[in-house]
């Protein structure tokens, strides 16, 4: 079935830890909902199974889901080569549908998606499959690349022995790998700039707790995990120069979508004299919504928030609100930081004028 690619297309697996990988012709993914008491990796051959990896939170993060997407893809178009080979793209777009309804917040998902639909587009024959599997690869590297000039851009803000405070998990786990706030704090960190990170729990999922902690003991970098309860305290009794996070959909008025909670952080640390940085890539970037109020919120499950790790917490028939994501104002926020630069203050002007270099 796969004959059509050569070696170099077969697999891509990243010289640093990444978590997503390329063998063999099927996609591996680490299965984040194990972390940290157990390193597995899953193994998928199919489209809908992709979809519901990252629907279930196997892999997730915005950039990590854009890249298992389009790796989604090239598994379609292996799986549909007959079809394909008779101009028939019919199988390949339904499953596009379905890896796009998989998450709806992170733009990162569907400007991957994009990018194979429009080679599928030029190209409707069997034909594409090397292509499509080469472009996933190149998303996949490419993210890693962009990871690393994120960390530098924001590392050149960040003062020598700075106290920093990040939320959920941007970190390699959420991205091709490196990470983009982690990869801020990663780079700082080597360049003597962090004397310590605290790290919010993140519930309901506790990426926090069970991700960035765990990334961070293992790079060596000085963590304290904190209850999200605890983010005032922190910041009111610590001297902590920048809340630094990540981004699931950047308005083109600069409003940012983000794990929920980041916009109470943000509140609390412009209280504080504290700094807020939003690390992300310019996918990004959702330049056709002009504001945060036409984000969509991701509603996720209710037993999210009354059990915990599938224990029950809450008393019985309880409802419960649970948003994936909340909006922080381009008000509150000092920097985005992208692989192309610095956007101080975001505005709408700054954020045209930042992509239009
Ligand atoms: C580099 S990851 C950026 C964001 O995707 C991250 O901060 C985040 O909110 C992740 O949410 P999640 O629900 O874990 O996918």
């Amino acid at each position: 079935m796969t004959s059509l690619l050569n070696e170099q297309q077969t697999s891509f697996i990243p010289e640093e830890f990444s978590p997503i990988r390329w063998s063999q012709s099927a996609l591996e993914l680490l299965d984040q909902r194990k972390l940290p008491a157990q390193t597995e990796w899953l193994r998928f051959n199919t489209a809908p199974d992709v979809a519901k990896a990252i629907h279930d939170m196997v892999v997730r993060g915005a950039p990590a889901i854009g890249i298992t997407a389009a790796y989604g893809v090239a598994l379609s178009a292996i799986e549909h080569q007959q079809a394909l080979g008779r101009g028939d793209t019919t199988a390949i777009n339904q499953d596009i549908e379905q890896l796009a309804e998989s998450r709806p917040t992170a733009i990162n998902l569907m400007w991957a998606l994009n990018q194979m639909k429009t080679i599928l587009a030029a190209q409707p024959n069997a034909q594409v499959i090397p292509t499509l599997v080469a472009e996933a690869i190149k998303i996949h590297q490419q993210d890693i690349e962009f990871c690393h000039s994120i960390g530098r851009h924001g590392a050149s803000l960040i003062e020598p022995q700075s106290t920093v405070y990040t939320h959920c998990n941007a970190g390699a786990l959420a991205t091709g790998g490196h990470g983009t706030a982690l990869g801020v704090i990663r780079t700082a960190f080597s360049q003597n700039k962090i004397a310590q990170v605290f790290a919010g729990e993140t519930r309901p999922w506790l990426q926090g707790a069970r991700l960035t902690s765990w990334e961070l003991q293992q790079a060596g970098i000085p963590t304290r995990l904190v209850t999200e309860g605890a983010a005032g305290h922190t910041l009111k009794n610590n001297e902590v120069q920048w809340v630094i996070v990540g981004a699931d959909r950047i308005a083109a008025d600069g409003s940012v979508a983000n794990k929920v909670g980041t916009y109470n952080l943000a509140i609390l640390a412009r209280h504080h004299h504290c700094k807020v940085m939003v690390a992300a890539p310019s996918s990004t970037f959702d330049l056709t919504i002009h504001s945060g109020e036409d984000i969509p919120i991701e509603q996720r499950a209710e037993e999210e928030v009354t059990q915990l790790q599938g224990i029950q917490i809450a008393p019985e028939g309880i409802s419960a609100l649970n948003p994936s994501f909340d909006v922080t104002p381009p008000e509150l926020i000092d920097a985005i930081v992208t692989e192309q630069g610095i956007i101080e203050q975001p505005d709408a002007e700054k954020i045209r004028r930042h992509f239009q270099r």
